[in-house]
């Protein structure tokens, strides 16, 4: 609701104006009663001089009329436009800001179904449903009030239909909203579904997985469909009952002003004007029902915008941070101390204390699930450890803004997640503001121009949704780029060669040497034999720091990461000799 009354309040003029437009178009329809029960008085009363005159009113009324309705339509979808502008702009916004915790838990198939779909849905209820919920009352009680004038006892007739429609509407009006949340529930599984199928192509069509994701598919839309047929149960009682109610009204009212016609109590003029308010009388009564079913539908929609909308956001500007003041950021040393933390329940980092030197290579080490990228969460301010303090240069990441903790990363990550756009615009994400002679320097650092020259379309080629139209190492490669212009005082690399071949290696870690030169660099590896320069290296293992140390001092412990390296160093003789053979 909360949604509904922002925006209400927010476009309050186009309101005033349809207000203004729906009060003509009421004054439109009840003259054009008017018109009728004159034109047949005239006609009763063979007075022919009155023809001429009543058709010009028609046709005024008419092109009048016509004029209005252009307008009620043009405001109409303009609020609607405007209304699913700001709220999916709010809604995207707003997501922008949501935790890393916010997107672990939720599938990105949702957030669109939401921003699109129920968007929609309350742009629509705003900008027609809400001005119809107003019009059809307000017409009803006009036409009801000149049905008082031409014969209060046919009047009265229509005045039953009222309450009871109202209080269908009562009675199936919230079933209508819960069915159609739950509906929508099932949209945005069905979106995320089709979302993660589509987004892995390849994985699908090798493993051949077309027939079960199509039984899975069918299985979701059919759950769409049953509940689509459930709520489409609902609106359809709702509405036939409506219906029904107004109908019989109906009928009893003309049956009983044909008995007052027969009796000489009102004119044939008379009632000929009734049938017609009558008509004005219940209609709004019987689509009622149908405009009470979209209202609740998108005050559904509302529900889930307004889930998003109220997921506290990341905090990331705050006063006073005492780094600003302190430090020269350039030179920047970090320490963990004494770092607990679990995700939910479940123990991921248990006492880890780590000091990043500045301008030193750190590497990080350990089995998969030891909690290697999690500390590089932590780092990133995405989660706040449990216990213990991360500190820059002294200052406790509590006392800085999470602008300031990620203004100090670059980060290469192991996938490296383009977005769709040219070569360019991905670089340019890593310092938006860059000249073009520092965007080319780092792509010649980043080893990148080697392929970007061969491009026909160079910096301006498309790579794709993903990166999609790139290689494994062409993309690296860019988000290496990506991370140079940043120039961030800390490097973090995840893993970013671990997937390449022996020459996109050779090329990426040329790149990666160029970046880490004299820059403090935190390097996760599974490659060991990429981390024997490092100036440290951190053992992990199921969440605790078990053995640090240079590669020599490490080997002659002859503990965790001889034991690594031994078994590495095997695997990776094997990967080569496959590579050769
Ligand atoms: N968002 C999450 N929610 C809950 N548990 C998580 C989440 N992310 C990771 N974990 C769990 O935390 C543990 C550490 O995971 P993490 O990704 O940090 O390990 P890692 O050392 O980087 O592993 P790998 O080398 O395989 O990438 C794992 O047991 C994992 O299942």
């Amino acid at each position: 609701m909360a949604v509904f009354k922002g925006l209400i309040r927010k476009y309050w003029y186009f309101y005033v104006v349809l207000g203004l437009v729906t009060v003509i178009d009421i004054t439109m329809n009840l003259s054009i009663a008017w018109l009728f029960g004159n034109l047949t008085e005239t006609a009763v009363s063979r007075n022919t001089a009155k023809f001429l005159p009543l058709l010009y009113v028609g046709i005024a009324l008419i092109l009048i009329m016509g004029i209005n309705q252009y307008v009620n339509g043009y405001l109409k979808s303009r609020v609607s436009a405007n209304v699913q502008d700001e709220l999916r702009t709010l809604t995207f916004r707003k997501m922008l800001g949501l935790s890393q915790s916010y997107y672990d838990k939720h599938h990105s198939g949702d957030l669109l179904s939401r921003i699109t779909t129920d968007n929609k849905t309350i742009g629509g209820a705003l900008g027609h449903t809400l001005i119809e919920l107003i019009k059809n009352p307000l017409m009803a009680l006009c036409a009801f009030i000149y049905l008082v004038i031409i014969e209060w006892r046919l009047a009265l007739i229509s005045l039953l239909i009222g309450p009871a429609i109202l209080l269908c509407g009562v009675l199936l009006g919230r079933s209508i909203r819960e069915r159609s949340t739950v509906s929508q529930q099932k949209w945005g599984n069905m979106t995320s579904f089709v979302q993660d199928v589509a987004g892995a192509s390849m994985i699908f069509k090798v493993f051949r997985l077309e027939s079960i994701f199509n039984q899975k598919f069918s299985t979701q839309s059919r759950a769409v469909r049953e509940q689509e047929i459930k709520l489409g149960t609902t609106t359809s009682i709702l509405q036939s009952l409506s219906n029904m109610i107004g109908f019989s009204a109906f009928v009893l009212a003309i049956t009983y002003g044909a008995y007052l016609v027969a009796n000489d109590v009102i004119t044939i003029g008379s009632l000929m004007a009734f049938v017609q308010l009558m008509n004005y009388v219940i209609m709004p009564f019987t689509t009622f029902a149908s405009t009470w079913g979209e209202l609740q539908i998108s005050l559904g929609a509302a529900d889930r915008i307004q889930e998003v909308l109220k997921e506290q956001p990341e905090e990331l500007e705050q006063q006073d941070s005492l780094l600003r003041s302190n430090q020269e950021k350039k030179d920047v040393h970090v320490s963990l101390e004494q770092i607990d933390f679990a995700y939910s329940d479940r123990k991921v980092l248990d006492h880890l204390s780590i000091e990043i030197e500045h301008g030193k290579f750190t590497a990080i080490v350990g089995a998969s699930g030891s909690g290697k990228s999690t500390l590089f969460r932590l780092l990133l301010g995405f989660y706040n450890p449990d216990q213990g303090d991360i500190r820059v240069n002294g200052v406790s990441y509590s006392d800085m803004s999470l602008h300031e903790i990620r203004a100090l990363y670059a980060l290469v990550p192991q996938e490296p997640q383009l977005f769709t756009g040219t070569l360019r615009e991905n670089i340019l994400y890593g310092n938006p503001e860059a000249s073009e002679e520092d965007m080319k320097e780092a792509v010649v650092h980043a080893n990148a121009h080697l392929f970007i020259e061969q491009f026909p379309e160079g910096l301006d080629t498309q790579v794709g949704e993903k990166g999609s139209q790139l290689s494994g190492g062409q993309r690296q490669r860019i988000a290496i780029a990506r991370a140079i212009l940043k120039k961030a005082p800390v490097l973090l690399l995840d893993e970013a060669t671990a997937s390449l071949d022996n020459e996109s290696e050779q090329l990426v870690q040329d790149a990666l040497r160029q970046l880490m030169n004299k820059r403090t660099t935190v390097a996760i590896a599974h490659r060991l034999s990429t981390i024997q320069h490092a100036d440290k290296i951190v053992v992990m293992h199921e969440g605790k720091i078990v053995e640090t140390g240079t590669h020599e001092e490490l080997m002659q412990l002859c503990g965790h990461y001889y034991e690594l390296y031994r078994t590495r160093q095997n695997n990776e003789l094997i990967e080569e000799a496959g590579s050769i053979a």
